[in-house]
């Protein structure tokens, strides 16, 4: 069922989606027996006809020596089980679960000799609930176990439960899961804040404990390498593992990994105050698939790597240098039949018998909650009395049972909460308690399944008044157990549980003890259709949602995304081979290297994961330092032209590169000059500039209005830069600037108007790159007066897709429409002349000369060149002579691209005509360097050697 499913690739994901269900639908329906037989997971007697998890049961309500687990083989057939081909079935997926915490924690009854008892909360009691997947669940049994005895003991215990243990120590227990987990990332993500630092031991600061996390997260990533197989789903979760993404695919690449949170993901902006929360966010994204209970998780995670990690943020999850993280919402759901055959048990009736009768003349109210600050006990004890101060006539007909389950007692934060509480309820059973009876039942404890049900039952009000919760299960227990009753949810709006029941259950903001109190009397006075109504709500979707359906959706989404990855891995170019770029330039007699200059040779600025990074220093585009000899020692070499070819102006290229021996091609090629000389300009003639001026107004406005966004005014180009502002107001910006740019007064405009990554441009039509290079290239042949053909050339730039046609000048055959193109908005485009097909690599430049202009056609302007009008100098060497235009035409072959001599290269960019990628500039770097050291070592030419104007006839 879960296995591979991808026969049609043409299959939409929301299609597979409604047929999976479909099918589950189906199999609920007509697999019942089946079912129940796999429901035997934990059972190690079969006895029982409902077939519980034997060590769920228990007689007395509190009581939980009756938990503890027979390790015996007869018992192992746990998540699952996993039945295997030998029985004739098909095999199932085989699945690794890894948690923090076993779904069992250990207790030494001698030295080699161990008792298993369940974990309460509410991971375990989802977990529990899958089935028919062969899984195996690694965790930590929450307890040291120093010796080796010990640990083979408990190995061979848990095995038989399907169960891996990591063996943690008590000094990294101590930091890791008391410290980092429970101190700091648990109330962060709960929305409570940060400790302070000095409210840490010296020896407990943040640093250790990070490090402790990360030495404990990096041990169960071992465990977890010992006991894979290929094709496995490594399912990791929650926040106690969130480096575990990253450790596994640093070992092993193609292990499928899932990383799911069951707490709240908060703001951005509480995620942000986490010293270490950079290396946390890039570990997760490791990942093939994130998953979170709520959209808005899921949309606080996005968010957060937009915003501190600078990263893309898409519909379908998070993209890094094309690598796609999906992120989605996987609300789960609890094992509803579980509990509703639970009911009809008959020690579970029983008991059901016996509250009734002890709470009679009583409506219960109930509260389950783990001892946790998130859980908003104070507040809830607080809101029912202020009810009972405001309703003197239920003060003998209402009781709340709150059962407070203890919970991280070694966290000093608990340990206050504990006393807290036990305050609150004394002053409040002081003050309301009559000599027979108290209002409240406080137990510091925690029930077993079958009382647990039995209380959820007689109930008729829960109150669950989470600050915040992932999801919160208690509120779906109650639910199913209400079929009889059909009692009232209270139910926090913080808890991610309002999501999904928030229609039935009466919403509260657990902080306004007011609203608490009304909604209590509201809740106990609701008339039965109004409750019926609601609990019908409510029942539907804690029946359909289940903890099944949750992990069968999550495995499937990651199988999916898996074979997705794949896909789209194999359209990204692969890295440029850099030793056979290397050695075909040796060979080579005359060489044209274009290099971008954005993000291809400049130095990159750290940024410390504020969006945006050091704006002053990044936006002064820097040539990178390393760069500096290499680029010296190719520029001056006899065979080799060196052109920088970029979007920026005139200034920026002469600041950076006034001292090499280059072509340097501003404006996207759109002026032109060899560094000895002077500028002049390979504009097409009469490029319409009219709009400059309205385009110049919007931008003007967008950037007063756009904190941190700035725009540039260039000779045939306007851009409007958003990098450093706010990225999701940026592109809601952006957004409405495309709109009004589209359908605006310029629509008619000859322009093209250009989306870049964080930038809008508007172009005169036929300002790109792959229109500029032949004339570029005119120009060069011209001056060098080269006769020897070009045969090696190496194109590498991170550039705009619009930019793209010109990896087209020298591969005719590429699509002509650029991936992602700009919308072009004008009537009569004016087609440059290299946007023209050439027949083959082997480019004849004749193709480019006038022979070949078509009627809306401008000329070449190689063939008509002007001088920059900025320079104003008219340079008479640079025109062509009537010879060397009719060896143009008549087909002098300039390009020999035939072989395997053309490298073109993109930077950053995997979706790409490019046939190459380097994916940063820092790559680059080092392949200019060793180019360099290469020729040096082969004797090409030195640094030093004299410079030379670069005659190819050499
Ligand atoms: O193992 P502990 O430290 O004792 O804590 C128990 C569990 O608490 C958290 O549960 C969360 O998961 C539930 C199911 O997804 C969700 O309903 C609830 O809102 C969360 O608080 C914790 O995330 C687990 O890892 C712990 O095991
Ligand atoms: O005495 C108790 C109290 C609670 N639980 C279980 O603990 C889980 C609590 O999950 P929830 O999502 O409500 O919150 P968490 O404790 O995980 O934050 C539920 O499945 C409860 O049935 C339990 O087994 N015994």
């Amino acid at each position: 069922m879960l296995g591979n499913k991808y026969t049609s690739q043409s299959q939409t994901r929301v299609g597979r989606l409604v047929r999976e269900r479909e099918l589950r639908k189906f199999n609920k329906i007509f697999n019942t027996d089946d079912k129940d037989a796999t429901d035997s997971s934990w059972s190690n007697s079969g006895s029982d006809c409902f077939r519980e998890p034997e060590f769920l049961l228990g007689d007395d309500m509190g009581s939980r020596d009756d938990e503890m687990v027979d390790a015996s083989p007869r018992a192992s057939r746990s998540l699952g089980g996993g039945f295997g081909a030998s029985e004739g079935k098909p095999m199932k997926q085989r699945l690794l679960v890894v948690a923090n915490r076993l779904p069992v924690s250990a207790c030494r009854c001698g030295e080699d000799s161990w008792s298993l008892e369940i974990s309460a909360g509410g991971l375990v009691s989802a977990l529990l609930g899958v089935k028919d997947v062969d899984a195996k669940w690694i965790g930590w049994a929450g307890v040291n176990v120093p010796d080796v005895i010990g640990q083979k003991a408990l190995v061979k215990a848990l095995a038989e439960k399907r169960c891996i243990p990591v063996f943690l120590d008590e000094q990294i227990v101590h930091q890791y899961y008391n410290g980092y987990c429970n101190n700091i990332l648990w109330p962060l993500f709960h929305y409570l804040g940060l400790p302070q630092e000095d409210g840490l031991a010296t020896t407990h600061n943040f640093q250790s404990q990070f490090d402790a996390y990360k030495k404990a997260n990096q041990m169960f990533a071992d465990v977890v390498n010992q006991h894979y197989e290929e094709g496995d789903i490594v399912w990791c979760h929650d926040y106690h593992l969130m480096f575990l993404p990253k450790c596994l695919k640093d070992h092993n690449s193609k292990m499928k990994v899932g990383w799911f949170l069951h707490t709240p993901f908060p703001s951005s902006e509480i995620h942000r105050t986490l010293p270490s929360r950079l290396e946390l966010l890039r570990s997760v994204l490791a990942a093939d698939l994130v998953g979170f209970h709520t959209y808005d998780y899921a949309r606080h995670f996005v968010s957060a790597c937009t915003r501190i990690l600078e990263l893309e943020g898409t519909p379908e999850g998070v993209e890094d240098q094309g690598k796609l993280t999906r992120v989605a919402a996987f609300p789960i759901g609890i094992d509803s039949d579980r509990f509703q055959r639970a009911l009809e048990l008959p020690k579970v009736k029983d008991k059901i018998n016996e509250l009734t009768q002890k709470f009679d003349g009583r409506k219960v109210m109930l509260g389950v909650d783990r001892l946790d600050m998130i859980k908003g006990i104070p507040q809830k004890i607080l809101a029912f009395e202020k009810f009972l101060e405001e309703n003197p006539d239920w003060h003998d007909k209402v009781i709340l049972l709150q059962i407070a389950v203890p919970t991280r007692t070694d966290v000093p934060e608990y340990q206050k909460l504990t006393c807290q509480v036990h305050e609150i309820v004394g002053r409040i059973n002081g003050r309301f308690g009559t000599l027979t009876a108290v209002p409240i039942h406080h137990l510091d404890r925690s029930l077993d399944f079958h009382a647990l049900c039995a209380l959820y039952a007689v109930t008729d009000v829960a109150l669950v008044t989470s600050l915040r919760d992932g999801m919160n299960l208690v509120s779906y227990e109650f639910v199913a157990c209400q079929g009889a009753k059909k009692g009232v949810l209270i139910l926090s709006e913080f808890a991610g549980a309002a999501q999904s029941l928030g229609a039935g259950a009466l919403l509260v903001n657990p902080w306004n003890i007011t609203e608490v109190a009304d909604s209590i009397a509201k809740a106990l006075n609701m008339p039965a259709d109004e409750r019926e109504k609601r609990h019908r709500h409510n029942y539907a979707h804690v029946t359909t949602h289940t903890a099944q359906d949750w992990a069968e959706t999550f495995v499937s989404e990651l199988n999916d995304t898996v074979v997705e990855a794949q896909i789209r891995t194999k359209q990204v170019p692969p890295l440029l081979p850099s030793e056979k770029a290397i050695g075909q330039y040796l060979q080579s007699k005359n060489r044209l290297l274009i290099l971008g200059l954005n993000s291809t040779l400049t130095e990159l600025v750290e940024s410390s994961g504020r969006r945006g990074g050091d704006q002053i220093k990044e936006m002064e585009l820097k040539l990178h330092l390393d760069l500096k000899d290499p680029l010296k020692s190719l520029c001056n070499d006899p065979k080799t032209t060196v052109v920088v070819l970029s979007g920026s102006d005139r200034r920026v290229l002469d600041d950076n590169f006034g001292e090499y021996n280059m072509w340097l091609a501003a404006e996207n090629g759109m002026f032109l000059r060899l560094t000895d000389g002077e500028w002049m300009t390979t504009m097409p003639e009469h490029l319409n500039m009219d709009w400059v001026d309205s385009v110049k107004h919007v931008f003007e406005y967008f950037t007063e209005r756009t904190p941190r966004s700035h725009f540039e005014h260039r000779e045939t180009s306007l851009v409007w830069n958003y990098k450093y502002a706010d990225v999701e107001f940026g592109k809601l910006q952006a957004r409405d600037m495309l709109q009004h740019l589209w359908t605006g007064p310029i629509s008619n405009a000859a322009v093209d108007v250009v989306q870049g990554n964080r930038s809008v441009e508007v172009r005169s039509v036929g300002v790109t790159k792959g229109a500029a290079i032949d004339r570029i290239l005119g120009e060069i042949v011209h001056s060098k007066k080269m006769v020897t053909p070009i045969d090696y050339v190496l194109c590498i730039g991170h550039f705009l897709a619009k930019d793209e046609d010109i990896y087209t000048f020298f591969e005719p055959e590429l699509p002509s429409e650029p991936l992602n193109s700009a919308r072009t908005k004008t009537a009569e485009v004016m087609k440059a002349p290299s946007e023209k097909r050439h027949g083959g690599k082997q480019t004849n430049i004749k193709n480019n000369s006038k022979t070949s202009h078509s009627k809306n056609q401008k000329p070449n302007i190689a063939s008509e060149r002007k001088v920059s009008s900025a320079s104003q100098n008219n340079n008479p060497n640079s025109r062509l002579s009537p010879q060397e235009m009719m060896s143009w035409q008549e087909g002098s072959s300039i390009l020999d691209l035939k072989g395997d001599n053309y490298f073109s290269c993109a930077v950053g960019r995997k979706q790409s005509n490019a046939r190459y990628l380097l994916n940063s500039s820092k790559e680059v770097v080092s392949f200019l360097k060793k180019l360099a050291m290469s020729c040096s070592q082969n004797g090409h030419f030195s640094a030093n050697h004299h410079h030379c104007n670069g005659n190819g006839r050499s």
